[in-house]
């Protein structure tokens, strides 16, 4: 028997939703919530005691999965499992998951979590076939509210199973946390993104991107930049509370784009350059106050102009536009993160508004 746990954080997109998904640029910064996984990998048992089962608990919701070896093989065959080359999940074996998991009897009210027990199966029978063990998830983030859920579970489930792969070999011995290489970060990622398939339909790769390295990045048709800004940004994120579906919202975008196709590749076109130009301001050395009023006011400036785009694309929702409304009054800029459609809302807290606080805290 062995055991890991491992963890990988939501993201918030500060630019570029959407649009990352036809080729734009776009903006991402990880965020300090993460999805939490531990995974412990039994030993065979001897055959007169069965074949045991693979079994997936998600504690938040107080729910428990589990197949045994032997229905698995039953309905996904002989396959191999290679953890070092991921491969994505044809259409002839979705079908097959997706029968697997509805024998589970999910409760109605959270079928939406359908696509997130397929992921997991996908990865963990592509990775280690049909061996017995169990993997248990709990979660900071809102689920389906544009904080990169889907990603960080798809991050954290690939990496604590590569773990314990014959692709990545961790010492399961040491109680610190253990730092994947460049190459191994690579591997998790790819796996993540075959993942982040089964829940989005047709992901930019971004959400698992941002999740498995990190940080803040830029990132276009696949390629990641690492960025770094030159202050800090204060984001307040406001959750709507309103319920929607990635998956959805991405298809919706696509036929939206193949009805005007010119006047949408205009579109994407426009959020390309408000991308790059954010990465460029996020960026650039600010050491006045001068020059700190004038890179946020741009960034406040560059954030509507996006909104205002994605709602183009057909993807706010009244109540995103009252929060932006509500967030004007105070002189604040907002846009939605994430797919849209509900979920939340960015507003920058620019530095004015800081000293103004602790202005007034000082003088009560
Ligand atoms: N902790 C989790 N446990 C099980 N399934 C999860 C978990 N987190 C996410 N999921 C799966 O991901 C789905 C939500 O993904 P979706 O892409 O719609 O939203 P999101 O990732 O939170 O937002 P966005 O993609 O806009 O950043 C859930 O319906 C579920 O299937
Ligand atoms: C809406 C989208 O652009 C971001 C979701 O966080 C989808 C994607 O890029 O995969
Ligand atoms: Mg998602």
């Amino acid at each position: 028997m062995a055991e890991v746990r491992a963890r990988a954080p939501g993201k918030i997109i500060l630019s570029g939703e959407h649009a990352v998904v036809h080729g734009s640029t776009a903006v991402a910064a990880a965020i300090d919530l993460y999805t939490h996984v531990s995974f412990r990998l039994d030993s065979p048992l001897p055959p007169e005691n069965g074949d045991g089962s693979v079994e997936l608990e998600l504690k938040d919701m107080a729910l428990v999965f589990s197949w045994s070896s032997s229905r698995l093989k039953e309905v996904l065959g002989d396959g191999f499992a290679d953890s070092s080359t991921p491969v994505s999940c044809s259409p002839g074996r979705i079908k097959s998951i997706a029968a697997l998991v509805e024998e589970q009897n999910i409760p109605e009210a959270k079928f939406w979590l359908s696509s997130g027990v397929s992921c997991f199966l996908y990865l963990y029978t592509s990775i280690h076939g049909y061996k017995r063990g169990k993997v248990v998830v709990t979660s900071d983030l809102p689920l389906g509210s544009g904080l990169g859920s889907s990603a960080s579970f798809c991050v954290s489930v690939a990496g604590a199973l590569l773990a314990l792969s014959d692709a990545i070999s961790v010492d399961t011995s040491q109680t610190e946390w253990f730092k994947f290489s460049k190459n191994e970060l690579e591997l998790v990622n790819r796996w993540a993104f075959e993942g982040e398939k089964i829940i989005h339909g047709k992901p930019s790769g971004i959400d698992n991107t941002v999740s498995t390295f990190g940080g803040m990045i830029q990132f276009r048709s696949g390629e990641l930049t690492h960025i770094k800004s030159s202050a800090p940004l204060r984001m307040l994120i406001t959750n709507t509370k309103v319920g929607r579906n990635t998956k959805a919202l991405v298809a919706g975008v696509s036929e939206r784009a193949s009805r005007h196709p010119d006047a949408m590749a205009s579109v994407f076109t426009a959020v390309d350059f408000i991308s790059k130009e954010l990465s460029a301001i996020i960026q650039s050395p600010a050491q006045d106050d001068i020059s700190i009023t004038a890179r946020e006011e741009k960034i406040e400036e560059l954030m509507e102009m996006n909104q205002g785009l994605l709602q183009c694309m057909g993807v706010s929702h009244a109540a995103i536009e009252m929060v932006l409304r509500t967030m004007l009054k105070y002189k604040l800029a907002s846009k939605l993160t994430g797919a849209g459609g509900g979920g939340c809302v960015l507003t920058l807290l620019p530095t004015w508004l800081l000293l103004s606080s602790i202005h007034a805290a000082s003088s009560a």
